[in-house]
């Protein structure tokens, strides 16, 4: 582990907790290597009152790690069998209604059926006969844990005593579901969806925002217009959905339920629940200082590893935006070597401090390929100045450094034909490598490729029967029937992918779309004033090429008129999708919503019916391969992309 530099906000806790600390030597504290009992404890106090805070300074993974190592030392002492408290010094203490504990954590069957075998153990002593025995199954909520008894709203402190929030209900949080009071235990949490729309310009995480609602007397306007917008809740458990059978019908279908409550609530969740029903088995089987026995959380292990930056490469796409490919100290996860990882975009350089030396935590759960989590040591941030591949003076625009030599960047000319002729999909000779040639020869544009003759492609080094070849395939893309959506699309103008382009032309035809205002392009369902704009710009950016290429005579079949059946046409009509997990390319409410107008029905949960599975980041293996047991097809964001677009 590594020193940490506590944030003034983190401090402002830490002297909350205790004003004499002294904080450098706590923060050395986090880089030690060997820790004895006392200094774990002070480690894991500091950890755990700026997590309850909502300024978490360690992973879980990481803090969980400490509690191992402390457990390995003295499994007995008192910190791991109490709950773990939180600090906060501005609502009163007081004496809780009903006892908050934590859970204890499984991560196999195998644990699963440990602690089942406990529970039949009770039973037996209290001859309850086997067939009475019911489990229930929730949705593990990852909000901020709290205790509703009709009047009061507490947290939950240390488990005995918790601090009285009620001024949360009086600034208009809601109860979830059917809105009753006095439900007892259950979570504040905010819809997903909502915070990756609305929220997550503001704030790193949902954490941050429950922690606010809690400790502060006033609340961000933001955070606000979420508690009004009812898209931050207190759930009590007595609502969630649920699963409720026999013991060994959960047993049975584990992975399948499990599956199912992974996805049944638009929350952040950590787990899924276990629990013994039956009110005698409970009481006889009662709780440690910390868990309640006839409860347990399943919990899925997400692999990590903390990865040393080697080199920052910026890569200049077909938009001018540069890519900031870190390469790494090759290092092993899930069994596969990685050794570079695309950053999100330069702004998280430089914010995040990334480059040669700063060590990342790279997370890979479920099928998702590693993405940077978190920067666990910062460094220099390495960036670039120039265009890697033009030498233009790079500029900012919002998070994305981009080069604006739009005309004459190799790069930003390279690609676009690439993109132009992989979306068309209907030749296979114009890859990166005869893009490359082409380019060097100063072809730069899509209507230019078109005009070579064979004895210019000869020219240029290739063979002849290749010249031949390639000029061959010019001409059959042009008289193979092509859908007009996928044609525009193939000009990779921003916002404007196949959905998108299949939308418009549902109600414009293709030469009209460059005569479109932004007024007019928000007034068909699925476009937003911001992107609205875009387009436009866009689509008058390409014009002229657009023209010079289309003049060329391509076979398009127009996209039928939103009133002639839009249904059929497309490669989703009449199918039933469930998009699960965090989208990429747009927010999952859009991506829901292009679905439906492609003709899809879209689903919640994965059930016999479904059709597609389309899985953004953080989707675990269980769902997937309970998705796929049931025969539903398990497709990745770009997959489904690439199957909308018709590839
Ligand atoms: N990153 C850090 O620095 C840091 C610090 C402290 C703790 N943690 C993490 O927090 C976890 C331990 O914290 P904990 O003890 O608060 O929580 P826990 O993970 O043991 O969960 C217990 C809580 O789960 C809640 N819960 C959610 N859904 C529920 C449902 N359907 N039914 C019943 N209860 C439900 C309850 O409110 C209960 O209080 C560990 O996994 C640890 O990694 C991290
Ligand atoms: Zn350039």
């Amino acid at each position: 582990m590594l020193a940490v530099n506590f944030t003034p906000e983190q401090l402002t806790v830490l002297q909350q907790v205790d004003a004499q600390q002294n904080v450098e030597q706590l923060s050395a504290l986090f880089a030690k290597s060997a820790l004895d009992e006392a200094e774990l404890v002070q480690v894991l106090s500091t950890a755990n009152a700026l997590y309850r805070a909502g300024l978490p300074v360690l992973t879980d993974a990481q803090y969980d790690l400490y509690i191992a190592m402390l457990s390995d030392i003295n499994p007995q002492h008192v910190y791991l069998h109490t709950v773990e408290p939180e600090v906060l010094a501005t609502a009163k203490t007081v004496e809780l209604p009903e006892r908050m504990l934590s859970t204890e954590k499984a991560y196999t069957l195998t644990d699963i059926e440990k602690w089942l075998k406990r529970i039949l153990k009770a039973a037996q002593e209290l001859n309850i006969a086997k067939a009475d025995i019911e489990l229930r199954v929730t949705p593990k909520l990852d909000g901020y844990a709290a205790y509703d008894d009709g009047k009061t709203l507490y947290t939950r402190g240390d488990g005995y005593r918790g601090q009285d929030i009620s001024r949360a209900f009086a600034r208009g949080l809601k109860v979830a579901a059917k809105g009753e009071r006095g439900l007892g235990p259950g979570e504040i949490v905010i819809k997903k969806s909502y915070f990756d729309e609305e929220l997550s310009e503001f704030f790193e995480n949902s954490r941050n925002i429950q922690a606010a609602i809690i400790a502060e007397k006033k609340v961000d306007e933001n955070v606000q217009k979420a508690i009004d917008d009812g898209a931050c809740v207190f759930y009590p458990f007595a609502l969630l959905v649920n699963k409720t059978a026999h013991y060994s019908d959960i047993i049975e279908h584990f992975d399948d339920i499990i599956a199912q409550m992974w996805q049944a609530v638009d929350f952040d969740i950590d787990g899924v629940i276990l629990e013994a029903t039956h009110s005698e088995i409970k009481a006889h089987m009662g709780a440690t200082r910390k868990n309640h026995r006839w409860q347990i959380a399943y919990k899925v292990n997400e692999e990590s590893a903390e990865v040393e930056v080697v080199n920052i490469i910026p890569q200049t796409s077909r938009t001018g935006r540069i890519s900031p490919v870190a390469e790494l100290v090759p290092t092993k996860l899930s069994g596969a070597t990685i050794s570079r990882v695309t950053v999100h975009h330069y702004n998280m350089v430089k914010s995040k401090r990334i480059g040669p030396g700063a060590v990342v935590q790279l997370v890979r759960s479920g099928l998702v390929i590693p993405k940077i989590e978190k920067v666990i040591k910062e460094a220099k941030p390495q960036l670039p100045e120039q265009c890697p591949s033009c030498n233009s003076h790079l500029l900012w625009e919002s998070d994305h450094l981009i080069c604006p030599n739009k005309s004459d960047c190799p790069a930003q000319t390279e690609n676009t034909l690439i993109h132009f002729f992989k979306t068309l999909g209907n030749n296979d000779g114009f890859g990166p490598k005869v893009i490359e040639k082409l380019s060097h020869y100063g072809i730069k544009h899509i209507h230019e490729i078109y005009q070579l003759q064979v004895h210019q492609f000869a020219s240029f080094g290739f063979g002849d029967k290749t010249a031949q070849n390639l000029f061959d395939q010019l001409k059959a893309s042009r008289e193979i029937e092509i859908e007009d959506w996928r044609f525009l699309s193939a000009f990779g103008v921003s916002r404007l992918g196949a959905g998108n382009c299949e939308n418009l032309l549902q109600h414009h035809s293709i030469t009209a779309l460059f005569d479109l205002t932004a007024a007019e392009l928000v007034k068909i369902d699925g476009f937003a004033q911001l992107s609205a704009e875009a387009i436009v710009e866009g689509l008058a950016n390409i014009k002229a090429e657009f023209f010079k290429v289309y003049q060329l005579g391509f076979n398009l079949a127009a996209t039928p008129k939103a009133s002639a059946q839009v249904e059929s046409s497309s490669p989703i009509a009449g199918t039933v999708i469930v998009f699960t997990g965090a989208m990429q390319q747009g927010s999952r409410g859009d991506m829901e919503k292009q679905a439906k107008s492609l003709g899809a029905k879209v689903a919640k949960s994965v059930t016999g019916k479904t059709t597609y599975l389309v899985t953004g980041e953080k989707v675990g293996e269980t769902k997937i391969k309970a998705a796929e047991d049931k025969g539903v097809s398990v497709l990745t964001e770009q997959a489904y992309l690439d199957l909308i677009a018709g590839d």
